[in-house]
């Protein structure tokens, strides 16, 4: 995979991988972060990236022609998508993150300013996304978050495999909680199914824990995920409980 990001502040990219499972990976050969400023493609003295916006409006507007430039400079493999990341996107989820880590190369467009011109993402862009519903300064946090993600999914970036697989929202619901030494912390201990060494009665209370979060939690992830037997009938006696 390679991760081709185009922005304004390419050192807060490198920066924000320059220690961890992924940034050790992005050394790598089958992993690559490279990264392209739309400012080298300006030809003004002030190497003008952003202008006011047609019909007024506050802010500024990031211009089309340098992004373009910059887009159309990198090498394009087969398979290769151009994501710009912006709150107008389609939400980020596991399911999304999956599939984009089937692609041999994202190209990740970071706004700044207000966004940027709509011709650009109506000529060069693939997809939006976004990573919630809130406003940040950048994009660059945005394919920060896309890029450890997609990254964790790429078989040999994450040492445990299982790890990724248990991690929250893999399968659709949120992670049981989990507990390490010591066995006693301010007066709470661990459950004690944990320590019982019984790794069926672990999975099983792990999968109700699971399933007892998700339903407080996110109720709407339930709505979305394939449930087997196990899980709907662990579900049924959750709501029982509840009388429900
Ligand atoms: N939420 C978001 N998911 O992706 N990008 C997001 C975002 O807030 N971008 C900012 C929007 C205003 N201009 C600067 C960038």
């Amino acid at each position: 995979m390679r991760f081709d990001v185009v922005t304004l502040f390419p050192d807060m990219l490198q920066g924000l991988f320059a220690e961890g499972v992924v940034g050790r990976a992005l050394q790598s050969d089958d992993l690559t972060l490279n990264c392209v400023n739309p400012r080298d493609f300006t030809s003004d003295v002030h190497r003008t990236v952003d202008d006011t916006r047609y019909g007024g409006g506050a802010g500024m507007l990031m211009k089309a022609p340098p992004l373009a430039q910059a887009v159309q400079s990198l090498p394009r493999r087969p398979g290769s998508r151009v994501i710009y990341l912006s709150p107008q996107g389609k939400p980020l989820t596991q399911h999304k993150v999956r599939q984009l880590a089937q692609q041999e190369q994202l190209i990740l467009v970071c706004g700044r300013y207000e966004g940027v011109d709509q011709r650009f993402i109506d000529h060069y862009v693939d997809e939006e996304i976004s990573i919630g519903d809130y406003v940040i300064s950048g994009g660059e946090l945005a394919a920060g978050v896309v890029i450890d993600s997609v990254a964790r999914c790429i078989p040999g970036v994450v040492g445990q495999v299982q790890s990724v697989v248990e991690d929250s929202f893999f399968e659709g619901l949120l992670d049981a909680p989990h507990y390490t030494r010591p066995a006693q912390f301010e007066g709470e201990a661990v459950p004690d199914v944990l320590a019982s060494g019984h790794h069926e009665k672990i999975e099983d209370w792990r999968e109700q824990q699971a399933l007892e979060r998700t339903w407080q939690q996110r109720p709407d992830l339930l709505e979305e995920c394939r449930l087997g037997t196990g899980q709907r009938r662990l579900l049924r006696d959750l709501l029982e409980q509840e009388n429900l």
